[in-house]
């Protein structure tokens, strides 16, 4: 028997990044969380505690900080193919290197003059997240979002389930369907170039939510695949999209001690315990996925 070093990687989590563009009076902000995390064999390090291999995680971060200033911050895809494509071309032990990136949405505030220059107010909670891999294959780009929180207000059953002797639940033809969505979808090749991320983003997110509201759902299930299936018809170089629901159950409060009727009106919002569903919806054409879904602590 012996006992063998095994996967690793290492890097810098979460450095949390700002960047203004201040070249006119209206200024614009970038708010980022970022993590990098280096490939390759750094053996050495972990058998022998021998570093001469290592950069540090905090020439990492310094790194993610002169690529804000050097290059440009948005799209957030753009910037993490940059800043990976040096640590693998740049950095002679590195094969391969993973940047994750959350980015933190903020709207200007609307003063009597309209919107002001250099004041924002941070925007929901809805986290639009990147996590690109530069390796010997290829290139990944996993674009995503995550904690968007969708409600409906009816348009949704679960019914015809499988039964047996421990099912209570009722089924149903009318009810809440509500989720804190994660969806991250992967586009994979050569080199990319020529992506237009932000559009990608906003049309990849319009058209889920699209189905969301307009698919009459016989369970959630069901419409994530439909929410999935539209986001690789809209955009065909998206290989895979993968979706992750936590089903947010309300629960129809019983007025029947109180002769009152509830026609699907007052609910009790339960927060644990939660459904949770999950699927990839896939081309069955795409490029492999290489090490694109291999994380590091940034977006796990
Ligand atoms: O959309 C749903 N899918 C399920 O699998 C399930 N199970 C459950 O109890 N409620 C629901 N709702």
């Amino acid at each position: 028997m012996a006992i063998v070093l095994g996967s690793n990687q290492y890097g810098k989590a979460e450095t949390r990044l700002v960047r203004f563009v201040r070249d006119s009076p209206r200024h614009q902000i970038t708010d980022l969380n970022v993590t990098t995390a280096l490939r390759g064999d750094f053996s050495a390090a972990y058998l022998d505690g021998d570093q001469s291999a290592v950069l540090p995680t905090d020439t990492q971060k310094n790194s993610a900080y002169v690529w804000a200033k050097t290059h440009a911050v948005d799209p957030i895809e753009e910037y993490g193919l940059s800043l990976a494509r040096h640590f693998v071309e740049d950095v002679e032990p590195v094969e391969a290197a993973r940047i994750e990136i959350e980015q933190f949405g903020w709207t200007r505030v609307v003063a009597q003059d309209g919107e002001h220059d250099h004041t924002w107010i941070r925007s929901g909670q809805e986290v639009r997240t990147a996590a690109v891999t530069v390796e010997a294959g290829g290139e990944h780009v996993v674009q995503g979002l995550k904690d968007l929180v969708v409600l409906k207000s009816t348009g949704s059953a679960f019914k015809d389930f499988l039964t047996d002797e421990y099912t209570t639940l009722r089924p149903t033809d009318d009810r809440v369907m509500a989720t804190s969505l994660v969806a991250r979808w992967r586009v994979s090749g050569d080199r990319l170039e020529g992506i237009d991320w932000n559009a990608m983003y906003v049309g990849v997110r319009a058209v889920m939510l699209e189905r969301f509201a307009n698919l009459h759902s016989l369970a959630l299930q069901q419409t994530l695949w439909h929410m999935g299936r539209a986001a690789i018809e809209a955009y065909p170089q998206i290989a895979e999209v993968r979706l992750k629901a936590p089903n947010k159950h309300h629960f129809l409060v019983d007025f029947s001690a109180f002769d009152l009727e509830n026609d699907g009106e007052v609910f009790h919002a339960d927060d644990r315990p939660y459904g949770l569903i999950e699927a990839t919806v896939e081309r069955d054409d795409g490029p492999p996925s290489g090490d694109a879904w291999r994380f590091s602590a940034g977006l796990a």
